[in-house]
């Protein structure tokens, strides 16, 4: 396959100069160019020029959670062999991570190199800004640019309800695009058509905010490919095959996985200060560099609090986002902390043995 056309068939799913242009040493060794669909336990679907081929990731599987192939990771696989394996991926642009059962506070990518974070807020309930908050705070920490859609526009009743609605959630999301649609009757649809046909985007939000009702309008299909199998006991069984990635009818690429349904915080703290934006602004003009904006002398935050241009649950939710990162970022330091005493120890004890042996060799 020549290369041009292994461009027009990959260019649907974000291929472009510069994927193409990282991938050239591998193209040398005679691998092929693909993205990752799907992941499951050590496997992963990839689609290639050629098609979906299947992959082991043995490979690429190192220690490290946050360097495990995930869907929407550019990979080089091999060109054939049963299993074929994947043999390295290219350096992500940006990266969806989440932090993993309280056990192991290790990192979780969940999704690789995307343009837009689409976060759903349904209209049907009563609007939470602080979960709004959150859900911008991971999208801007990934590299991608969040953008709001609230849903169920058609169950406001009227128009003006719906720009104080529009209004209040503008507030918690400086630099955020803010849409309505209403899946029901297509209002609203072109606008988010029209952001996703260009690059890879994600589907955030809360259980029932709308996700997978956008995802159908804006792949024109369901995402859940439902295979006919044979008929082994006449009950019409069926297996699901799940593409995590699809590439749009109208261009772009959209990534909907159930994992990144429900995502937490993850050391977003720079995510963080671009969701409140115009806190962080306000306390560049604080009286000390290190201000906490709790009763400190000179505090430009507290005084925009005093003068009403701040809102009091601006700052509650700000401060509340913060510690909840901190606690965080202070559970891996001290993972990484314990992991760096044991490798000393375990050097310390090779160390330890080597002396020894040569003790024993000079006696
Ligand atoms: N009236 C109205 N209902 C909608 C609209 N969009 C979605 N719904 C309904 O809202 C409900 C939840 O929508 P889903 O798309 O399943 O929500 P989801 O975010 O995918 O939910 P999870 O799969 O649990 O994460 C469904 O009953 C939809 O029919 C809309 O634009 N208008
Ligand atoms: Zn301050």
């Amino acid at each position: 396959m020549t290369s041009t056309s292994v461009f027009t068939a990959l260019a649907p799913y974000g291929w472009d100069e510069a994927w193409a242009d990282s991938f050239a040493p591998f193209a040398a060794d005679g691998l092929l160019p693909g993205r990752v669909i799907r992941v499951d336990r050590g496997q992963c679907d990839v689609v290639t020029a050629g098609g979906v081929v299947r992959a082991d990731t043995a490979f690429v599987t190192p220690h490290d959670p946050m360097r495990v192939v995930c869907t929407g990771d550019w990979v080089a696989v091999e060109p054939g062999g049963n299993p074929r394996y994947v043999r390295s991926y290219l350096p992500r642009r940006t990266a969806f991570v989440r932090s993993t059962s309280s056990k192991r506070s290790e990192g979780q990518v969940l999704a690789a190199n995307v343009d837009h974070a689409i976060v759903a807020v349904s209209l049907a309930v009563e609007l939470d800004l602080g979960r709004i908050e959150r859900f911008l705070a991971l999208a801007w920490e990934s590299g991608a640019q969040p953008v709001v859609v609230l849903t169920k526009a058609d169950l406001v009743p009227d128009a003006t309800g719906l720009s104080y609605l529009v209004q209040d959630v503008e507030t918690a999301a400086p630099g955020v695009p803010v849409l309505t649609v209403s899946a029901l009757h297509g209002d609203g649809l072109d606008v988010l058509r029209a952001i996703v046909g260009d690059g890879t985007s994600v589907l955030l939000g809360q259980s029932g905010a709308g996700k997978s009702t956008l995802a159908n309008a804006l792949t024109g299909e369901e995402v859940m490919e439902v295979q006919a199998t044979r008929d082994m006991d006449g009950k019409g069984r069926h297996t699901t095959t799940t593409r995590n990635l699809l590439a749009l009818p109208g261009g772009g690429v959209l990534i909907d996985t159930p994992g990144l349904r429900g995502v937490g915080l993850w050391d977003a703290e720079s995510g963080v200060g671009q969701v409140f934006a115009e806190i962080e602004e306000l306390a560049a003009d604080c009286r000390f560099h290190d201000c906490a904006h709790e009763a400190e002398p000179g505090c430009a935050v507290l005084a925009a609090l005093d003068a009403g241009t701040l809102p009091e649950r601006r700052l509650d939710s700000y401060r509340k986002l913060m510690r909840e990162n901190q606690w965080i970022v202070a559970k891996t330091d001290a993972r990484l902390r314990s992991e760096i005493r044991k490798d000393w120890k375990r050097r310390g004890a090779e160390g330890k043995a080597a002396m020894e042996a040569k003790r024993g060799h000079w006696r």
